[in-house]
């Protein structure tokens, strides 16, 4: 089974919790790939830098000096530090943005309402499938930030659980494929506050009611949405954990 993790910008801005979790992944047998966000840690910093962070639809409008700031924060701090540390901890990984190995290609996201600026999207072709098989065949973690290009030497700013999700549909086709989606929550939670209201299995008919109902908001919908179009295209488990519990069963796993 290969096993793809995203993790976020909450568990990534914490150094503690962050440390725990690469320990953790870094003892996963088998072949793995992380994708990881940083969305928290970019909007503190173009807070610093005087830029006013603009999220619509949980996607970062990106102009030119929030697409400066993202590739060297998401493709350089963050990514280098991931792969400083899985190396401490004795993973081999690689670090890549979209456009080392040309992993993933994006489009510019297209102008309706809303011009995003340099955000891309992602579709069937954008994984680079050979490159991530080559890598995991020869015992190589790739470790993938939320930066695409789109081969005419422009870079993007690309959600980071779509990334995962991609990656997840196009990999399974000659793997099977368990996703798990890290973050700062047991799992799909029927009160946001009370992890004794765990959800451990959910499907489709439940998430829309849940969502009706508002028990279900913001963040949580794009990743349910993603997470339910990746199961109907291929991928065996999807799964929404916590960084401590990934070896574990307390979690929300998809049906
Ligand atoms: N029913 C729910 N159960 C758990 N979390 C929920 C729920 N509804 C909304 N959320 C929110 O979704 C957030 C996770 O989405 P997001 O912030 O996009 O994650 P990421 O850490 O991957 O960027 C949680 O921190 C929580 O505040
Ligand atoms: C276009 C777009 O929205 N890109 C995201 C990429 C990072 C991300 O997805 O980070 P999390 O997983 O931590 O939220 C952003 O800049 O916030």
């Amino acid at each position: 089974m290969l096993k793809i993790i995203k993790i976020g910008g909450g568990i990534i801005d914490n150094e503690i919790e962050l440390e725990q979790f690469l320990k953790t992944f870094s003892t996963i047998e088998g072949p793995k790939i992380l994708i990881h966000g940083g969305g928290k840690g970019a909007s503190k910093l173009l807070n610093q830098l005087g830029i006013e962070p603009k999220m619509v639809d949980g996607r970062r409008i990106t102009d030119k000096p929030t697409l400066d700031v993202v590739t060297g924060l998401y493709a350089g701090n963050i990514n280098k530090l991931i792969v400083s540390k899985l190396q401490q901890f004795g993973c081999n990984a690689l670090g890549l943005s979209g456009a080392d190995g040309n992993a993933i290609k994006g489009k510019k996201r297209p102008v309706k309402s809303i011009d995003y600026g340099f955000v891309g999207d992602l579709d069937n072709e954008s994984v680079n499938k050979d490159l991530f098989q080559l890598l995991i065949d020869n015992n190589i973690t790739p470790i993938v930030c939320a930066i695409t290009h789109d081969g005419n030497g422009q870079l993007f700013n690309t959600n980071a659980d779509t990334i995962a999700s991609t990656i997840a549909v196009a990999m399974s086709k000659q793997n099977d494929v368990e996703l798990n989606f890290v973050f700062d929550k047991i799992g799909v939670l029927r009160d946001v506050n009370n992890d004794e209201t765990l959800i451990p299995e959910i499907n489709e008919t439940l998430y829309l009611q849940l969502k009706e109902e508002g028990v279900i908001f913001e963040g949580m919908i794009p990743k349910l949405d993603n997470s339910f179009n990746v199961i109907n295209a291929g991928v065996k488990n999807v799964c929404l954990v916590h960084a401590r519990n990934i070896n574990s069963d307390i979690k929300t796993i998809l049906c």
